[in-house]
């Protein structure tokens, strides 16, 4: 494990409402779905993996952990990582039709040149 990506555990209602609450604020929103019905709002009670970017090659993994009383979000790295380099993850987002795509910058040769 590299680091937890903390945050407030949110129904999908509640984060679509703080979600249009922080963007009238010109707040970045850090938001991670964990499954069809829960977002973790990392906005205003994240810690520093709210930061970490997406990568189509990365170097760590992004996984929930299901507990009786919750949820938690994992980063581990998914090979060794040298001193100075850059934590990422590939943020697997869905395509939805519609939606602004958004330009991927990571730089990989295999990067899939959107993230969404
Ligand atoms: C959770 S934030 C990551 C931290 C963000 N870069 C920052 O400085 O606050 C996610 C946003 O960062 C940008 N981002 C992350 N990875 C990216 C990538 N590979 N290429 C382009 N933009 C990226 C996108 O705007 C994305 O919606």
């Amino acid at each position: 494990m590299v680091i937890e990506y903390n945050g407030t555990i949110l129904r999908n209602e509640v984060a679509i409402q703080k979600e249009k609450i922080y963007r009238s604020q010109n707040r970045p929103v850090f938001m991670f779905r964990i499954d069809s019905q829960h977002v973790v709002d990392a906005t205003r009670t994240g810690g520093l993996a709210r930061y970490i970017n997406h990568s189509c090659a990365p170097n760590c993994v992004a996984e929930v952990v299901t507990f009786e009383r919750g949820y938690k979000i994992i980063i581990s790295c998914v090979r060794r990582i040298d001193k100075g380099e850059e934590l990422c993850f590939d943020y697997q987002f869905d395509t939805v039709e519609g939606q602004q795509k958004i330009a991927c910058h990571c730089g990989a040769p295999e990067c899939r040149k959107w993230i969404n």
